[in-house]
Order: structure tokens, then sequence, then C-alpha cells
């Protein structure tokens, strides 16, 4: 399906039978249940027809500004500009934060006016839809660095992870010399336990700061949360707003700097760096031996694509938009993929990308619990 413009919206009659609340209902969809022809599946009540009733209303009125004057962009930020996959239509709602009392107030607006949110940060692991988001997206720019005393750092979770993973190694302290490479926010990175290398995100946290939706500040403890495998509790966590700040413990290393440089060159020999991709697209499997990329590779994979978007021919667990990708090439591709390592090995991939539906949540499918 071709990616509609903000002016192939305005000329579609809303849905005459839709309910403001249906607009706003937060509908947690799992990425699984998408075939790959969705657009067609779809009953005449879907969400889908929200977000054309809320694209129907989207250039009237440019700027929003609420009591605070934070101001809301209507219907003009392009989603493929705030995710490293360059994939996304139009977002209904669009504000960067720079700081706490600007995201509370955000959450705030957007929960007083039944409009649904999702934070972002740099969009290293959403596969945004060519129709875009009918409610807000909320790009996090809390991007401060405080050291609090030797190695233990409190930062904002807009914070690049790449940067935190170069500063701390630099300094001398081990634990997130993985992230030197990885274009995900400290927020992004914390949500999905990120790792690499034998090192998890999780292993080097001492406390998370979270607003929640009704506007609280809360900290919470590392050791009284259950991280895994690229699983946090706050993918489950049903009154978590964002994630603010996390606070790191890091022991001192001598080697930390020469390991973060060694991590980063074996990843660019290794991954496909500098091309649009997600990371990788599917976790890989427990227990098998076998890492999800080396079954796409077997099954003969590699450089396979559906219009613009491709398997990587350097990392098989890497897709590519190699070029006017839509949102529709990327899902089919995936969907592929799964299907022909299924067939083949009787394996059942995991996604690791948030899909964003263009009328709910991102969600985590494959939550483990
Ligand atoms: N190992 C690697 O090489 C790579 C790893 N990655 C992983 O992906 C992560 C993505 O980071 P990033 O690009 O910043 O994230 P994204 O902008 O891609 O956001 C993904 C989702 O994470 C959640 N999220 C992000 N920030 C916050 C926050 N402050 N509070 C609460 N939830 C948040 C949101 O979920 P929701 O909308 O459901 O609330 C959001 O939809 C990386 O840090 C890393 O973990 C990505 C690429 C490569
Ligand atoms: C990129 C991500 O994280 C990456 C992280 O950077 C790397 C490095 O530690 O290890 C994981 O990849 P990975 O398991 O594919 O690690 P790699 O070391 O590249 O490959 C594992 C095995 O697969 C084989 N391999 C790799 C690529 C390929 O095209 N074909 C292939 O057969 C390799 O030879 C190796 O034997 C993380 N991915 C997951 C899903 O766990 C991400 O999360 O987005």
């Amino acid at each position: 399906m071709s990616c509609p413009s903000p002016t192939h919206f305005a000329v579609i009659s809303p849905n005459p039978n839709l309910k403001p609340h249906e607009v706003s209902q937060i509908a947690k969809t799992p990425f699984m249940s998408f075939p790959s022809s969705h657009t067609s599946h779809l009953p005449l009540q879907s969400p889908r027809n929200a977000c054309f009733f809320l694209c129907n209303h989207m250039n009237k009125q440019e700027v929003t500004q609420n009591g605070n004057g934070l101001k809301f962009v209507r219907g003009k930020k392009l989603l493929r500009d705030l995710c490293t996959w360059g994939i996304g239509g139009p977002c209904n709602y669009f504000l960067q934060v720079f700081n706490q009392t600007q995201l509370v107030s955000a959450i705030r607006y957007c929960l007083e006016h039944s409009i649904q949110f999702i934070i972002i940060g740099k969009g290293s692991n959403c596969l945004f839809d060519d129709l875009g988001f009918g409610g807000c997206v909320i790009l996090n720019r809390i991007e401060f660095l405080e050291r609090i005393e030797s190695g233990i750092y409190r930062v904002g979770s807009g914070f690049q992870f790449n940067r935190l993973g170069v500063q701390c190694s630099n300094e001398g302290f081990t634990g997130l010399e993985f992230a030197g490479g990885i274009p995900g926010t400290v927020g992004g990175a914390t949500f999905m336990n990120a790792g690499a290398n034998g090192q998890e995100t999780a292993d080097a946290i001492d406390s998370i700061e979270i607003v929640t939706t009704e506007g609280r500040l809360q900290t919470l403890k590392r050791s009284d949360l259950d991280f895994g495998y690229r699983s946090s509790p706050f993918q489950n966590m049903e009154d978590l707003a964002a994630i603010v700040a996390v606070t790191f413990q890091l022991n001192h290393c001598e080697s930390a700097r020469r390991r973060q440089q060694e991590y980063l060159e074996r990843r660019r020999k290794s991954q496909p760096v500098g091309e649009r991709s997600a990371g990788s697209v599917f976790r890989n499997p427990s227990n098998l031996g076998v890492s999800a990329a080396e079954l796409i590779e077997k099954a003969g994979l590699k450089s396979f694509r559906v219009g613009g978007a491709m398997v990587s021919d350097i990392h098989a667990n890497f897709f590519i938009n190699s070029g006017g990708s839509t949102s529709q090439d990327m899902l089919e591709l995936i969907n592929l993929v799964k299907e022909k390592v299924n067939q083949k090995f009787g394996v059942q991939l995991k996604e690791e990308v948030l899909y964003v539906d263009p009328h709910c949540s991102s969600v985590n499918p494959n939550n483990d619990k």
C-alpha cells in the first residue's frame, strides 16, 4: 500500500460511527497478529479508521499550545525523519521535551485531552507505519549527565546511549563498553534492556526514575526489578508514562576504553553500519545455540528483498531500507523471513523491533512474561 500524503487524508471521510473515546483507546496489538497485507483485513470499525478520523483534522491548525507554553506541531512531522529506518508518515501531534517538567506537562495535556501518546528516543528500534500515527509523538530530548561520585552517573533518558558508553569507558569505568555503537537513547536502552558482547544495560543500573500516567514521579531500585534478555518490567508496566532518568553504577577498570574500541571495531566489521536499519530485527532463539542471523542466512535469505526492504548481505538479522521502503514492504519482508525460517528449521522467530500501530501504542509483542 502506498503512503498517503496529508492531503490524501483530508479527502477521506471519517467513520461517522466512531466515538472520540474509541479514537484514543489504547489497544495494544501484537506485531505478529498483523498479516502481511493487514490493511485489507481490517473491520470497518478498526482503529485505522480512527487514524483517518484524526488525520482528517490535521491541517486545520498547525500548532497547538498548552497552558505551559508547550507547542504541539499538528499533522506535519513525518515519522520517517524520527527513526533510523526512515519509514513512516505524519503524526497528528508532535513535540520535543527537554526536561522533566515539560515531559510531565506534555503527558498531562495528552491525558486531559484523551490523546494517545508514545515516547520515542532515537527511533532505532521502531517500525512506523506509512499512515503515520493518530496520537502524539513525544520526542525525548532530556539529555543531562551528572557525575554523582566516582563511577556513578545520573543520566537523562534522552541522552545518547553510545555517547554514554564512550564517555564512561574513556573515564575508566566498566559496564557500558557495549553501548559504544548502539544508536538509541538511555531510555530506549533501559526499556529494551539493550545488550551486546555479553553485557546488558540492566547490569549497570542502580536506579530508574519514571513518571506514571498520573503524572507522579517514582524512583525504582534496580534490585527490585526483574530484567531479562531484551526484556524489562517497563514493557508490561501499565501505569508507566516514561522513563525520565537512569543512574548507573560502574566499577573502575583500566581496560574499559580499549574494550569499548574493540567492540566498536567488531561492530563495524560485522554489521551494516551506515545503512538505514533498526539493528537486529529478531531476538535470538533461546536455548537453541543458534542465532537468528545464522538461521536466516542458512535459509538463503541474505539480500532477499520486498520492494525497498532488504535483508542485509552483511548481517542477516539486519533489514535495510535500501531506498523507498514502505512500512508494508518491511512488514512483508519480516513475515516472509519468519515463514521461510519456520518452514526450513521449524523455528518461530520473534521480533525485537517494535511496530507502532498508526492508532495504537507501540508494543513489544514478545514479552516473555
Ligand atoms: N544492540 C544494538 O546494536 C542495537 C540495539 N537497539 C536497541 O533499541 C533501543 C532503542 O532506543 P531508542 O532508539 O532510544 O528507542 P526508540 O525511540 O526506538 O523507542 C522504542 C520504544 O521504547 C520505548 N521508549 C523509548 N524511550 C523511552 C522512555 N524514555 N521511557 C519509556 N519508554 C521509552 C517506547 O515504547 P512505548 O511506546 O511502548 O512506550 C518506544 O516506542 C536501543 O537503546 C537498543 O536497546 C537498537 C539498534 C541497535
Ligand atoms: C544489533 C543488536 O544486538 C546484537 C549485538 O550487537 C551483537 C553483538 O554482541 O549480538 C547480537 O547479535 P548476533 O547474535 O547476531 O551476534 P553476531 O555475533 O553478529 O552473530 C552471531 C552468530 O551468527 C552468525 N551470523 C551472523 C550474521 C550473519 O549474517 N550470518 C551468520 O551466520 C555469526 O557468524 C555468529 O556465529 C545482538 N542481537 C541480538 C538479537 O541479540 C540489537 O539488539 O539490535
